[in-house]
């Protein structure tokens, strides 16, 4: 539906976007997550026809959005990441005015429906001076909905949210979902591990990985910490930790029997490569007998960290900064 081509950015004389391409599919939730400041909030500005890019394309639906903008906007809802709302309007006469702004034939009857989709009727005559932000955000997503929209973009939709508002607007995101085509921004990993079905990781102004959000903590959890629990006791454990410390690949090693039971290591190896065979190998060529073995902690946070950790890694050592993880799991 969205085809993204080599969109890079420069605010005056600093690139914030490099050569950044993808799709989006028709139907799908694809989360673009980065630490604040990788670039997603001017990805997303690019992609709403509010920015043009240095340089690059951006195809909706086939056709190129900067030499025919009404073929995007009259399908876009957007959410930026402060909504902009009215304060001396009630919810329903501002989504109304969104309405008849958008050219809705019936304006009252759209406003309707939407208040009743994003659970908004019982707080249709309430000032928006005095709504709650979990509401606010609810008559954002409101008016993103409100008309023929088939693509909405979303940036940080539940920043500054508490929990049950952040979790309301995910499941109210993950409806919405149903039938229209998503993407939102966050810097929140549960946000893309809950809601989303693809993930692109933008760090730095360059898409670093994409996958789905269980097929990253695969390829990327394989990179990290690992607990290896072995048949040693307490007395024992120096001995041990010097057997799996001794590889050059090892970064640290630590004795973990408080968290994970007795004989229990925290290894962590250096990132470049696929280390669990040889630490398995490790502990039985020196007698000791493997109990356990898992990755530690192996959410996308932990793959997350070791991306950007191994971005770094690489930039460093004046290697390529594309860590080439394109397709993880996708
Ligand atoms: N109008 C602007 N002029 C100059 N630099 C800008 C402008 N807007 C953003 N930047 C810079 O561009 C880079 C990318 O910013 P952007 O807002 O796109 O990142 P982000 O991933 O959305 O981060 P955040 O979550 O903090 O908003 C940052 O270094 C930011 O300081």
């Amino acid at each position: 539906m969205l085809e993204v081509l080599n969109l890079s950015h420069t605010y005056g004389s600093t690139r914030v976007l490099h050569d950044v391409s993808f799709t989006v599919a028709e139907g799908e939730i694809l989360g673009l997550l980065g630490p604040n400041g990788a670039g997603k909030s001017t990805t997303m500005r690019i992609l709403t026809g509010y920015l043009q890019p240095s340089s690059g394309r951006v195809l909706f639906a086939g056709k190129d959005i900067q030499k025919e903008p009404l073929a995007l906007r009259s399908q876009l809802g957007y959410m930026p990441e402060n909504v902009p709302l009215y304060p001396e309007l009630t919810v329903e006469e501002h989504l109304v005015w969104t309405a008849r702004l958008k050219e809705a034939a019936d304006a009252k009857g759209d406003t309707a429906a939407v208040m009743e989709r994003c659970r908004l009727t019982e707080a249709r005559g309430k000032l928006v001076r005095h709504l709650s932000k979990g509401f606010r955000q609810r008559v954002g997503l409101a008016q993103a909905i409100l008309g023929p929209t088939r693509l909405l973009i979303l940036d940080e939709p539940t920043a500054g949210l508490d929990p049950q508002q952040i979790r309301e607007i995910r499941d109210l995101i993950r409806e919405l979902g149903k039938d229209k085509t998503i993407l939102l921004s966050t810097h929140i990993l549960p946000e893309v591990e809950l809601t989303c079905d693809r993930v692109l990781i933008i760090n730095e102004g360059r898409i670093v990985a994409e996958g789905t959000p269980g097929g990253l903590v695969d390829t990327f959890g394989r990179h990290g910490s690992h607990i290896i629990r072995l048949d040693v006791d307490q007395a024992d454990a120096g001995e041990a930790l010097k057997t799996l410390d001794a590889p050059a690949w090892v970064r640290s090693v630590e004795v973990s029997y408080e968290q994970y039971g007795e004989g229990a290591f925290t290894v962590t190896t250096d990132g470049a490569a696929d280390r669990r065979a040889d630490i398995i190998r490790l502990a039985t060529q020196a007698g000791y007998g493997v109990l356990e073995f898992k990755p530690a902690g192996a959410g996308l946070e932990d793959a997350f960290v070791n991306l950007v950790h191994r971005q770094a890694g690489l930039a460093e050592n004046g290697g390529e900064t594309q860590a080439g993880a394109q397709g993880a799991g996708s």
